[in-house]
């Protein structure tokens, strides 16, 4: 009886999600052909404009006349650049010509018709296209990414996909570029629906325990091995998780931290780097009150570099205020580089303050600027006291910034250092936005909640499995509930 009730419930959800799917198809075909410029606003050769939708065959029948040929569907040709006349749809006024190209439904991005329309780009040929455009039924103007939108609702792209999409139009080097490429490819979204299919099918599992109990119809042990299949996915996603997959800083990008004792040089090479008078240099101790960030591109990388306050003891309230800011920043950093006066070491007979060196490890890169202002007779000897001053294998690096000794030695090797530390090159899809870290971190605790639970708790345990697989679910933007239907009848000899 339960039986049966369970499989109608099944069978009835299942109606329901057809309905609902045929609902979307209706509402799909009615709903508003969308034009947007694609192109950056102004002048320029070319503007291209694109427009999408179920009007799209009337959009082009009005306002597209091919050279030497008439309007109509007969010259729209699936992925074929014409040379055409674009005319205003109020008047038939040839506005501009140009090209057009139509995508027929599902090959376009959005998987609708498509076509887009190359015309000058001059602010009074694309405002009079434009109105033209909004002139006719049913189309109205794009909302922002609503082109990518309309792509993910189709289907054609996941959240990860769009995500990557985005991540490549605003792409600065060529680190961020490739990254976002492999995004586009469809790495990570593999990666997050395994771990998906994962959690569903150990779903399946429970969910059938449920319905028949232990030993009837389905497979001996079966809470085991839903365990046990919980465990490696949390193994999986815990590893993912850790510090070493962080990918953000393939897109988002590095933040190199700059610090050290006032008056050191910090901003002068900041200033180095940037190739511009990015921070106040003055030779007044203290004068850098605050974090500075600039963006720069490092051997293609994005790197965010930080000028901070000098780290000295203060009374002063905004000083101290940016010694605690600096302190945090080095913390933060993926890469801190440390700048320390040789001149003054030598004067205070190499002794570094501990609020600096306590942040100085192997991993930092230590730059011993002004070697100018010392002896060149002295400077091996005071290299080696400096050396021993600060922790075993911390690179040093001794600089001018001023007379430019040791300038591009430094620029190559913080690049060979990065290149050498963060490799850009690896297959494994990392960690790439906060928001998908966000979901597996939640998933993780839904896994740990199921975990704790024993197999008297198997209602429970099946919530806590539904709540982790519909966090993985939102980190590619997919639903659920069809799914666990699928790998139901899929993966046990039910409903016989
Ligand atoms: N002789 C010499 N002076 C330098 C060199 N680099 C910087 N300076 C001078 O050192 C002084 C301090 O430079 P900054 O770049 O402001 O030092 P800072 O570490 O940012 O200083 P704070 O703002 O106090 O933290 C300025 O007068 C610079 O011109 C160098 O290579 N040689």
């Amino acid at each position: 009886m339960i039986r049966c009730c369970s499989t109608f419930r099944r069978v009835a959800s299942i109606r329901h999600l057809t309905t609902k799917s045929e609902q979307l198809q209706r509402a799909l075909a009615s709903r508003p052909t969308i034009y947007a410029l694609a192109t950056p606003p102004g002048k320029a050769g070319v503007a291209v404009v694109r427009v999408s939708g179920p009007h799209v065959f009337d959009v082009w029948k009005t306002i597209v006349r091919r050279n030497g040929k008439g309007k109509g569907k007969d010259i729209m040709e699936h992925a074929r650049l014409i040379r055409c006349e674009l005319l205003d749809a109020n008047d038939g006024e040839v506005l501009d010509d140009g090209m057009a190209v139509f995508f027929q439904a599902p090959a376009s991005y959005t998987t609708e018709d498509t076509i887009e329309l190359h015309v000058h780009s001059s602010l009074a040929v694309l405002s009079r296209l434009m109105s033209s455009l909004s002139a006719l039924p049913g189309v109205r103007q794009a909302e922002r990414g609503e082109f990518t939108r309309r792509a993910f609702e189709a289907g054609r792209i996941d959240l990860t996909q769009a995500e990557a999409l985005r991540d490549l139009i605003e792409s600065e080097t060529e680190v961020q570029r490739k990254w976002a490429r492999k995004g586009v490819e469809g790495r990570a979204k593999v990666r997050y629906e395994a771990m998906r299919n994962d959690a569903i099918l150990a779903l399946a599992t429970v969910e059938a325990l449920i319905d028949f109990g232990e030993g009837e119809d389905i497979e001996e042990g079966a809470w085991d091995q839903a365990r046990r299949r919980v465990s490696k996915l949390r193994a999986n996603i815990a590893h993912h998780l850790s510090p070493s997959q962080r990918g953000e800083i393939y897109t988002s990008g590095l933040s190199l931290v700059i610090f050290g004792p006032p008056n050191a040089g910090k901003s002068s090479l900041l200033n180095h780097l940037a190739q511009r008078e990015a921070a106040i240099v003055t030779p007044i101790p203290g004068t850098t009150r605050d974090v500075l960030e600039v963006a720069l591109d490092i051997a293609g990388w994005r790197v965010k570099v930080h000028d901070t306050a000098g780290l000295r003891p203060s009374s002063d309230v905004v000083e101290s205020i940016g010694v605690q800011r600096a302190g945090q920043a080095v913390e933060g950093a993926d890469l801190a580089v440390c700048v320390l006066s040789l001149p003054e070491l030598v004067n205070n007979g190499f002794r570094v303050p501990d609020m600096i060196g306590k942040h100085v490890t192997q991993e930092t890169v230590a730059l011993l600027n002004k070697v100018d202002a010392v002896d060149p007779a002295q400077l091996g000897e005071w290299l080696d006291f400096a050396r021993m001053a600060l922790p075993p294998g911390t690179p040093i690096w001794p600089i001018s910034i001023q007379r430019g000794d040791g300038m591009s030695e430094l620029s190559d090797g913080l690049a060979e250092v990065i290149k050498h530390r963060f490799h850009s090159e690896g297959d494994e899809p990392l960690i790439t936005h906060a928001r998908h870290r966000a979901h597996l971190e939640a998933t993780l605790r839904f896994l740990d909640a199921f975990l704790a639970l024993g197999v008297e708790d198997v209602v429970l345990a099946a919530e806590e499995l539904r709540y982790a697989a519909k966090e993985l679910s939102k980190v590619t933007g997919l639903i659920d509930v069809e799914d666990v239907l699928n790998a139901v009848f899929k993966e046990f000899c039910i409903g016989k």
